[in-house]
């Protein structure tokens, strides 16, 4: 059975206050609503890891995740935060690869495969981000684009390794634009990038948790869940709103 996980990605979002209320009334919803098959993760920014986790306490099903983090290890990298830094904040997820950090950041694939194994060397789960730009979409060679995206950061990893990552699909046009794909895109490229990854690593893929994101609401995210291939969601927008965020997670 494959883990249901949504993860919220506040991006650069919330002030110390915010930060705290959003956690706590995420933590309360989550308690009070009884929700404990889906696995919650929040990824704040950096400087709240510390208050959310506080807040997260002993909640079986929540965790705090990061962002980013570096592709070295330690040393004078000014600004950077390394996964062992991450780590002893206590978060157990990272997003890896998100557009923005590709496109604003300029991460390079390589980059990227070293960024998963500093990851996975301080026992942090990766997410993994891929998706295609609009006019990738539009020429219909979508799929080729996110194939290579993977293959070019992730097969250079062995099948233990590659077993503990949770991949996110998020089609560029659709990350806060209000338009989101439909569940049957979402589907046909999700059940695509799982046999991708069986192409290489073989009945690992079977469990390997694969999200949507991108303008995921509480108005379709029940549609888009629903679907085979979509074990979650990667939500950015409506994750800073406490009862859209629960109610994403109550859509499975
Ligand atoms: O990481 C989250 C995604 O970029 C989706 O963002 P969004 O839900 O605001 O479209």
């Amino acid at each position: 059975m494959r883990k249901k996980i949504v993860a919220g990605n506040w991006k650069m979002n919330g002030t110390q206050e915010e930060g705290q209320k959003l956690t706590s009334e995420i933590v309360n919803m989550v308690q009070d609503e009884r929700i404990s098959d889906v696995t919650v993760v929040l990824n704040p920014p950096f400087i709240h890891a510390s208050n959310v986790k506080k807040l997260i306490g002993g909640v079986d099903n929540i965790f705090l995740g990061g962002q980013n983090c570096s592709d070295k290890e330690s040393g004078a990298y000014t600004g950077e935060t390394s996964a062992k830094i991450l780590a002893s904040f206590g978060a157990k997820y990272v997003i890896l690869g998100h557009s923005e950090r590709r496109e604003y950041f300029k991460e390079s694939n390589e980059e990227l495969t070293a960024k998963v194994k500093q990851a996975l060397a301080n026992d942090l789960t990766p997410i993994f981000c891929c998706g295609e730009p609009l006019e990738i979409r539009e020429a219909g060679t979508h799929e080729d684009y996110v194939k290579e995206q993977l293959t070019a950061s992730l097969f250079g990893l062995s099948e233990e390794d590659f077993s503990k990552l949770v991949i996110a699909y998020e089609p560029i046009w659709a990350i806060g634009t209000g338009k989101t794909a439909s569940s049957d895109q979402a589907q046909e490229m999700h059940a695509a990038i799982r046999a991708h990854l069986a192409s290489k690593y073989g009945k690992a893929a079977e469990e390997t948790s694969i999200l949507y994101g991108g303008s995921c609401k509480p108005d379709n995210a029940q549609e888009i869940f629903s679907k085979a291939d979509v074990d979650g969601g990667l939500i950015g927008g409506a994750s800073l709103k406490s009862r859209d965020f629960v109610d994403i997670i109550k859509s499975f």
